[in-house]
């Protein structure tokens, strides 16, 4: 399976939400890295067909995924950022019914919602009203519905926003062991996400990806670009203005400060081996003097 974005762009009147991707996605875990707005929705809205690009082609094994129709979508599993569901379904109740929607045959259905069931770990919850469950449940059974058709590509929005760290693991975990002979692509602000199972990171801003590639690749794109040095107070509040810190920590009256620059903050400051995060800060971060 392989997925082609090519010149892809979308307009919002003359807003361009994305602009001119040119992507190859085949099987694997790509995690879609940005701050709110980078236009991560709407490119996975695309993926999913719910919105046609405005120029440029999305191409599934070569063929335009807006003229396979019904074809396209017996391959599609999606997670939406919220999902809609009856409150006072039940949870097997609610993923049979979008089975049924799915055109599953009941027979088939019946097995194949008692086995995600298991795999997301929601066979103790089947009878439990959608409404009554937690936010990492809800998830866990909004990704069983988006597998129901066993698609070969699913894709997750913000899967991740707002479970607790027990859960954003568990369902991480989830998604690791879901991703063979499938392409999933996830979209987060959420750099820990990417980094433990993303296969490929791309880096999204202003509608484009400004840094794709595995996690090393990442990393190396910031080779010289981290600092450690430790300074006074007085000197931290003036740094904090001038450079992106990607961290501080205040010890025995100095401060310590991991500064993302092209060069060296000041006479002194050490390279460190930058991580997830620098990089994430090197491209959306702001400089303490920029912010509101
Ligand atoms: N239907 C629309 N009409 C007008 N502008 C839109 C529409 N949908 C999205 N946009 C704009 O396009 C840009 C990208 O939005 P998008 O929802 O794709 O971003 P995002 O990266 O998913 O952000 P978030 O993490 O907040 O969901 C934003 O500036 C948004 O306001």
């Amino acid at each position: 399976m392989k997925l082609q974005m090519v010149n892809v762009t979308r307009k919002f009147g003359d807003f361009r939400a994305v602009e001119n991707l040119n992507l190859t996605i085949e099987n694997g875990v790509y995690g879609l890295l940005g701050v709110n707005g980078a236009g991560k929705t709407t490119l996975m809205r695309m993926i999913c067909t719910l919105l046609p690009p405005t120029s440029g082609q999305i191409l599934c094994d070569g063929k335009d995924i807006f003229k396979m129709d019904g074809e396209y979508r017996n391959l599609l599993g999606y997670l939406p950022q919220e999902f809609g569901f009856y409150p006072d379904f039940t949870v097997k109740d609610y993923l049979l019914y979008i089975a049924s929607l799915k055109g599953i045959r009941p027979m088939v259905a019946g097995k194949r919602v008692k086995d995600l069931l298991a795999q997301v770990g929601l066979t103790k919850s089947a009878n439990k009203k959608m409404k009554k469950l937690s936010g990492g449940m809800k998830r866990r059974a909004g990704i069983a519905q988006a597998m129901l058709n066993n698609p070969k590509i699913l894709i997750l929005d913000e899967p991740t926003a707002g479970l607790d760290p027990t859960e954003r693991v568990r369902f991480r975990n989830l998604i690791s062991e879901l991703s063979e002979d499938r392409i999933v692509i996830l979209s987060t602000h959420i750099v820990s996400d990417v980094e433990y199972i993303a296969n490929e990171i791309w880096l999204m801003k202003d509608g484009q990806i400004m840094q794709q590639g595995n996690l090393d690749q990442t990393l190396a794109s910031m080779q010289e670009k981290v600092y450690a040095c430790e300074v006074s107070q007085a000197d931290a509040t003036k740094m904090m203005k001038k450079f992106k810190v990607s961290n501080m920590k205040s010890e025995r009256g100095m401060v310590e400060l991991r500064i993302i620059a092209g060069e060296p903050p000041i006479a002194g400051a050490s390279v460190v081996e930058p991580t997830l995060e620098d990089v994430f800060l090197y491209y959306f971060g702001e400089k303490g003097g920029e912010m509101e």
